[in-house]
């Protein structure tokens, strides 16, 4: 919801006389709360019922993060090149905020194999718990379950206004972020051209090189699957320096990489590097 109020609020920055409604879609990823994400139905648990909606004209534009789409595109629905994206980390909160050792024997909850795998580099004696729900839910398993702290994304901590619960920011190379996270998904209907042309000023040059990068490295690890997979592209100066991890089903062999090249050829090095990372894993 935060993320549509945003949208709507460029739009209207945009076009002050335009109409915009916006409507509320519970999907199953929400409503479902008791299951791991893994467990809760196949691909897209939360994008299904919105999508649906777009396709029957209930709505016009849907707003979801870019990181809970499915690698493969819904027919008829396609997106328009993204607005500006959120920082892309993951950061940790802690309880009473106080920083981790790195030798701790601590508890942290997190429902995402990419970074409990990650986070166990980091604080080799860490156990790691899965949670779910939304952002307050979440932060609030810290009391609840009794554990020592949770990662979440800054993306969505900064959009919700609990930057400053924040106890440690990781930097990409400390942990891979999810590909796209911090990137929003507009979604519209391919023949919509109307739409498509209004929602075409809002896109951001540099967060649509990095979507298109981080989407094609997705999709080549077949995308949206449970396995474990992240990626961060850094753009200086016309290059494009990727750094990868991907894994099995169940994390028991997770490998990472890094590719650079020309940022023209960012799309095939971002496949290539896939590519390479899925031979490593399942060879
Ligand atoms: N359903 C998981 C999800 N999808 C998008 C975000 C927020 C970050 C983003 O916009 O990429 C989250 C929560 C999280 O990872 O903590």
């Amino acid at each position: 919801m935060v993320q549509t109020q945003l949208v709507a609020k460029m739009l209207k920055d945009r076009y002050p006389d335009l109409t915009i409604e916006i409507v509320k879609i519970s999907t199953k990823g929400d409503e479902i709360l008791h299951k791991a994400i893994k467990d809760v139905g196949s691909k897209g648990v939360f994008v299904k019922e919105i999508e649906q909606a777009l396709l029957d004209g209930k709505i016009d534009l849907a707003v979801h993060s870019m990181k809970d789409m499915p690698g493969e595109v819904t027919p008829g629905l396609c997106f328009v090149d993204p607005p500006r994206g959120e920082d892309p980390r993951d950061v940790l909160i802690t309880r009473d905020n106080k920083p981790l050792k790195k030798d701790g024997a601590y508890k942290i909850g997190t429902g995402s194999l990419r970074r409990a795998l990650q986070l166990k580099r980091l604080y080799p004696n860490c156990q790691t718990l899965p949670i779910r729900g939304n952002i307050e839910t979440r932060m609030g398993k810290i009391q609840s379950e009794n554990l020592d702290g949770v990662v979440l994304a800054y993306a969505g901590l900064i959009r919700a206004g609990y930057q400053d619960r924040v106890q440690h920011i990781f930097s990409e190379d400390e942990l891979i972020p999810a590909p796209c996270q911090g990137i929003l998904a507009l979604q519209v209907r391919e023949d919509d051209r109307e739409i498509q042309d209004l929602l075409k000023p809002l896109a951001h040059e540099k967060t649509t090189l990095r979507y298109q990068m981080q989407r094609a490295f997705q999709k080549t690890l077949n995308g949206g699957c449970q396995s474990p997979m992240g990626i961060s592209s850094r753009i200086d100066d016309q290059r494009v320096y990727l750094r990868a991890c991907f894994g099995n089903e169940d994390g028991s062999v997770f490998c990472q990489k890094d590719l650079e090249g020309p940022l023209e050829d960012g799309v095939q090095l971002a496949q290539d590097l896939a590519q390479a990372l899925k031979e490593e894993v399942y060879d």
